[in-house]
């Protein structure tokens, strides 16, 4: 039986717990240190260039902030990475092995690539557990034939993914009365519940009030390093907020116009051009 009660939560398995954020090293060869390499992708719309020859490549471990004014090409760039827009020409690896451009949307996301949508599309009508839970139960990793076992696994990382997303207490709430912020935690939750070694956020902090936003930076900072992150976010305080000194990339025209930490490209002519100076 897949009991995972609430009441469960509490209870200590009295299995050896391992440090969240532990990562899976199989599939995923991250050797020369790059988790994610695009290069000279190019995607056409009707002859319009969404994507000109761009080229990105993130670090293992790294939080990317991804920036850059509307029809940048930041949302294609995305489509592209989790296979949902196949490049007319360029190369784009997940490791140094993994062609993403001869991989399905479902074999991109079982090799470890996670994506949240602007949008939050959490299970309304079901609990913030059972959101989880139904997220871990998507992971085709967990073996059934160990259900004993991983059940204690499984309680710990749900009780571990409720605190990081700051959802403790809230856990039998229907996810449709949480608040809109909440929604957004509560799905990068159901990301982390399978263990993505990239996450992709797509506007996390829009519509979110100033104190949602500010624990969504807190949230950002427990996961740095523990996953590589790509964050695209038009919020330029946040943005400065979780790059901390570490890279961002300026697009432009569906190309890389500038990249450097926020006060490099803050203060890049070209960029105070196309976007800032706006
Ligand atoms: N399916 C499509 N068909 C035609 N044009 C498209 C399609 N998808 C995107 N485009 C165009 O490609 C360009 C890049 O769009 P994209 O959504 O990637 O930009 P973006 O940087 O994500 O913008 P925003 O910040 O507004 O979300 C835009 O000019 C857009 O109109």
């Amino acid at each position: 039986m897949a009991k995972t009660a609430l009441h469960d939560l509490g209870a200590d398995s009295g299995e050896a717990r391992q440090p969240y954020g532990r990562i899976k090293p199989e599939g995923v060869d991250t050797s020369h240190g790059a988790i994610l390499y695009l290069e000279d992708i190019t995607v056409s719309f009707d002859g319009f260039r969404a994507l000109n020859k761009l080229s990105l490549d993130i670090s293992d471990g790294e939080l990317r902030c991804i920036i850059g004014p509307n029809g940048a090409g930041k949302t294609t760039m995305m489509d592209v990475i989790t296979g949902k827009t196949r490049p007319d020409s360029g190369t784009a690896y997940f490791g140094q092995t993994l062609d993403l451009t001869r991989m399905s949307e479902v074999q991109i996301a079982h090799a470890g690539i996670g994506r949240k949508f602007q949008r939050p599309t959490v299970f309304e009508q079901h609990t913030v557990f059972e959101n989880l839970e139904m997220a871990m139960k998507m992971d085709k990793r967990v073996r059934p034939t160990l259900f004993f076992r991983i059940s204690g696994e499984q309680r710990d990382r749900i009780r571990e993914v409720l605190a990081l997303i700051r959802l403790e207490g809230h856990e039998r709430r229907l996810a449709g009365l949480l608040s809109h912020g909440q929604k957004q935690w509560l799905e990068i939750g159901m990301l982390l519940m399978q263990e993505p070694r990239l996450l992709l956020l797509d506007e996390p902090v829009a519509g979110m009030s100033d104190a949602e936003t500010e624990r969504t930076a807190e949230l950002l900072d427990d996961l740095r390093g523990k996953h590589s992150i790509v964050v695209v976010e038009h919020d330029m305080a946040f943005v400065n907020h979780i790059a901390r000194g570490g890279k961002v990339t300026v697009l432009h025209e569906g190309s890389v116009l500038a990249q450097g930490s926020m006060r490099e490209v803050q203060a890049d002519e070209r960029v105070i051009e196309v976007y800032l100076g706006r």
